[in-house]
């Protein structure tokens, strides 16, 4: 469906996408995901046609979009402060794609009844938007953007404005319409949960080049890198050296799977395989403090030396901050990065 082929955009001498080649299929969501000035919503403003490329090329089902103006690419765009019409009602945003293709009244009205349905705005048509809440002013520009029935679909920060329950309630939402439908995605987040929520695929982002693409379990799994597992939010990194399945670290021996490549390497330890017991086995750690993470506890933990380390209990289980507690590692929730 879509293909980009080294795609490059330069600001002055600094590439804000520098040479990234990724492709789209038929029905699929992605999500680019990045830190802030990674290049994502350059990327996605290039394959809407609203960016020139300095080199490499842009095809939709196979044809190069090169000079090809936003509103013939036959893709839907909603942007993050998602511009509603506010002089017009919530029928006339959701029909603005209809009529400046010249559909007939009946249509638009037939399309706008139906997606209203859709986006679960039953009989909002007459409502004005500024009337709306913020989650539905969301749904009227989801409903704006899929109203022509676009080839491909483009998201930037989508839900970015929401409230944290309303986004994540809505990102399960999107995830079932853009199934019903059929619709293939392209996203734009900094938000890591609504990323891994919303997508088949995610491709993390730096500096203007992909660092990292996959399903989110395999890129949760496996961070391909040490920034891709601290952008995700996991900090037990360490330096180590490798034998056999044991590595050396500065938290003592740590074990890794059979198979690890030997020598020198940075682990990651996710906190899910940090093992809290008695201080007299394994690596002496102080409790440093606990935050409490719905269905488990974050408790950060001071070794003797060394970085600071997290692990995930169970509410039960968490000991009380300044307790000394002794420290080991489960090797299946150990990965070496690259
Ligand atoms: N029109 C422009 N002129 C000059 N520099 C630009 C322009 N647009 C973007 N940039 C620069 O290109 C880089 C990538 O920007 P971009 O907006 O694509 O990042 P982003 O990952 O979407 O960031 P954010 O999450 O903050 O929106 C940044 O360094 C930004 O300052």
């Amino acid at each position: 469906m879509l293909v980009l082929e080294d795609v490059t955009v330069r600001f002055g001498a600094r590439a804000a996408v520098d040479a990234v080649s990724l492709e789209v299929a038929d029905h699929e969501i992605v999500c680019v995901l990045g830190p802030s000035g990674s290049g994502k919503s350059t990327l996605l403003r290039v394959v809407a046609g609203l960016q020139p490329v300095d080199a490499g090329r842009v095809l939709l089902d196979g044809a190069d979009q090169a000079g090809v103006p936003v509103h013939r690419r036959g893709v839907g765009l909603m942007f993050q402060d998602h511009q509603l019409f506010p002089q017009r009602d919530v029928a006339g945003n959701v029909a603005f794609g209809l009529r400046v293709r010249g559909a007939s009244r009946k249509e638009q009205a037939a399309r706008v009844a139906e997606l209203l349905d859709l986006v679960g705005l039953p009989g909002a048509g007459g409502r004005a938007v500024a009337a709306l809440s913020g989650g539905e002013q969301q749904r009227v520009a989801l409903a704006r953007a899929l109203a022509p029935g676009p080839r491909l679909l483009m998201l930037d920060e989508p839900l970015g404005q929401l409230d944290r329950g309303l986004r994540e309630r809505l990102v399960v939402e999107l995830r079932q319409l853009f199934g019903r439908l059929g619709t293939t995605v392209l996203a734009v987040t900094h938000d890591q949960g609504e990323a891994f929520a919303l997508a088949d695929r995610v491709v993390v982002m730096r500096d203007g080049r992909i660092a990292q693409s996959g399903t989110p379990l395999q890129v949760w799994r496996r961070p391909a890198s040490e920034f891709v597992a601290r952008f995700l939010g996991f900090d037990n990194v360490v330096a180590a050296t490798v034998t056999g399945a044991v590595a050396d670290t500065v938290w003592g021996k740590v074990p890794v799977s059979a198979g690890t490549a030997q020598g020198a390497a940075r682990l990651l330890v996710r906190p899910a395989g940090v093992r809290l017991g008695d201080p007299a086995d394994g690596l002496r750690c102080t409790v440093e403090g606990r935050t409490f993470r719905g269905h488990h506890v974050a408790v950060r933990l001071r070794p003797g030396s060394g970085p600071a380390l997290e692990a995930a209990c169970p509410l039960r289980d968490a000991p009380a901050e300044g307790a000394v507690v002794g420290v080991t590692f489960a090797a299946d929730e150990v990965v070496v990065l690259g």
